[in-house]
C-alpha cells in the first residue's frame, strides 16, 4: 500500500524520537512492500521561530490531506514566558482535527519490570488502556487573566462525553470488557454529568461490559497499588494526562509509553505520551520506543496494518527483553552494557523486526 504520512517532529527530543520511529517504518515498509512518503512540518516552538506561530496554516491543511500524522513532542523553556506557546499548535491540531479519544496503552515489559520503581511482583501482566478525551475539558475552556486572579473553565457536553465513553466500551469488548470511569464527581459538576452520561451509555448500550466509576485521587493510589486489574480506563482530558504520565512508572519510563489520537475518520495524530524532554535534549540518549510504539499504533488504527503493527512491538518487546536499553531504563541498574542512544536503540528493534516479521507472517 502506499501512505502520505506526515511528520511533526516538534521540539526537544521530539525530532531525535520521529526521526527514530521513520526509520523503523521505513524498514517495516521494504520488509512487506509498502510505500510510506513522509512529509516532515514544523510545530511548536520550531513553528513559532520560524513560522511565526505554533501550528500555521499550510501545516494544518497538509495534515489534514495526510492519511496520518506523526508526532514528536513540542515546548521547551525558550517559548515558556512568550503569549503564544509551544503547546497551542498541539491543542490546535487535535481540535481542528476532531481527535477527542486519546488511547494510551501501558504494557509491563519483563526485562524493564526492574527499571520500575514499583515492586515487580505487582507489575507482572500489566496491560490497560487508558482513552483520554482529548479536545475538551479545562484544556479548552475560556481563560481569564487579572493582576490577581485567573480562571480556566472546565465544560464538558453530554456528547463529548457519549462518544468517548462509547470509544472506550468498544474498546472493551475486544478485551476484557472491564471498564473503568474515572471522574470527581464528589466535587465537580462536570464529573457529576460525565458518570450520569457513562452509565446510561454503558448500560443501554453495552449491557455486556462492566463499568466501575472511580474517583480520581483514589485512582492514583489504585493504578500503584493493583494495577493488573485495570483494562479499559476511561476519563477526561486532564485527568487522562495526569494518570498517564503517573502509568509509565509502571513501565519503568515515560520513554516506554505511546499514544494514538482518534476522531471518527481513518486519520490520526500518534505521538509518545512525553514532551520534549529539555533536560535531555539534543544528546542522542532518548528513549525512542514511545515514538517507535505510536509508529505501530499509527499503521494499525490509520493505515489498517495489523500485522505489520504487532512485528513492531514484538520487535520492541525483544529487543528490551534481550537487553537493548536506553539511559532511562539502564541507570535503574538492570543492565551490565553501556546504555544505548536513541539510533541504536531505532536499530536494535529494526534487527528483531526482521526476525518478528517472519514469524508474524508465519502465524497468520
Ligand atoms: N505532547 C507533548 O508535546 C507534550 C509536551 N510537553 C512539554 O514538554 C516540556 C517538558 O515537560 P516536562 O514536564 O519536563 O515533561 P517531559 O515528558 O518532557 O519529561 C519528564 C521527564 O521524563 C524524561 N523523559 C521524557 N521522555 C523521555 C524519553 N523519551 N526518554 C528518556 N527520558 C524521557 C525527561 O528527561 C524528564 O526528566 C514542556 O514544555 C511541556 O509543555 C509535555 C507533555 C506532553
Ligand atoms: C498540550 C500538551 C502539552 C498536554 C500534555 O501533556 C499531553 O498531551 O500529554
Ligand atoms: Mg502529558
Amino acid at each position: 500500500m502506499h501512505a502520505d504520512i506526515v511528520v511533526l517532529p516538534g521540539d526537544g527530543i521530539g525530532p531525535e524520537v520521529t526521526a527514530a520511529a521513520v526509520a523503523v517504518l521505513q524498514a517495516a515498509g521494504r520488509r512487506y512492500g509498502h510505500t510510506f512518503r513522509f512529509e516532515t512540518r514544523l510545530i511548536g516552538g520550531a513553528a513559532i521561530d520560524a513560522e511565526g506561530a505554533p501550528l500555521s496554516d499550510a501545516t494544518l491543511d497538509a495534515c489534514r490531506k495526510a492519511d496520518a500524522i506523526l508526532l514528536g513532542a513540542v515546548g521547551g523553556p525558550k517559548w515558556s514566558d512568550g503569549e503564544i506557546r509551544p503547546e497551542q499548535g498541539l491543542l490546535k491540531l487535535r481540535k481542528a482535527l476532531g481527535l477527542y479519544a486519546n488511547l494510551r496503552p501501558v504494557r509491563t515489559h519483563p526485562v524493564a519490570l526492574t527499571a520500575s520503581p514499583i515492586k515487580s511482583h505487582l507489575l507482572t501482566g500489566v496491560d490497560m488502556i487508558v482513552v483520554r478525551e482529548l479536545t475538551g475539558g479545562v484544556y479548552f475552556g475560556r481563560r481569564t487573566r487579572t493582576d490577581i486572579a485567573a480562571s480556566d473553565l472546565c465544560e464538558y457536553t453530554v456528547a463529548e462525553i457519549e462518544r468517548v465513553v462509547r470509544r472506550a466500551c468498544t474498546l472493551a469488548r475486544g478485551r476484557r470488557k472491564f471498564v473503568v470511569s474515572v471522574d470527581k464527581a464528589n466535587v465537580l459538576e462536570t464529573s457529576r454529568l460525565w458518570r450520569q452520561v457513562a452509565t446510561r451509555v454503558a448500560r443501554d448500550e453495552f449491557p455486556d461490559v462492566r463499568l466501575e466509576h472511580q474517583l480520581v485521587d483514589s485512582m492514583a493510589m489504585h493504578l500503584i497499588a493493583k494495577p493488573r486489574e485495570y483494562d479499559v480506563i476511561v476519563t477526561e482530558n486532564m485527568f487522562g494526562d495526569i494518570l498517564t504520565d503517573e502509568a509509565s512508572m509502571l513501565a519503568g519510563s515515560m520513554g516506554l509509553l505511546p499514544s494514538a489520537s482518534l476522531g471518527e475518520g481513518r486519520g490520526g495524530v500518534y505521538e509518545p505520551i512525553h514532551g520534549s524532554a529539555p533536560d535531555i535534549a539534543g544528546r542522542g540518549i532518548a528513549n525512542p520506543c514511545g515514538a517507535i510504539l505510536s509508529a505501530a499504533m499509527l499503521l494499525r488504527h490509520s493505515l489498517g496494518l495489523d500485522a505489520e503493527a504487532r512485528c513492531i512491538e514484538k520487535a520492541v518487546a525483544d529487543a528490551i527483553d534481550g537487553g537493548a536499553l536506553t539511559a532511562d531504563l539502564a541507570l535503574t541498574g538492570i543492565a551490565a552494557r553501556p546504555p544505548l542512544g536513541t539510533d541504536a536503540m531505532a536499530a536494535a528493534v529494526i534487527a528483531r523486526l526482521e526476525v518478528e516479521c517472519e514469524a508474524v507472517v508465519l502465524r497468520d
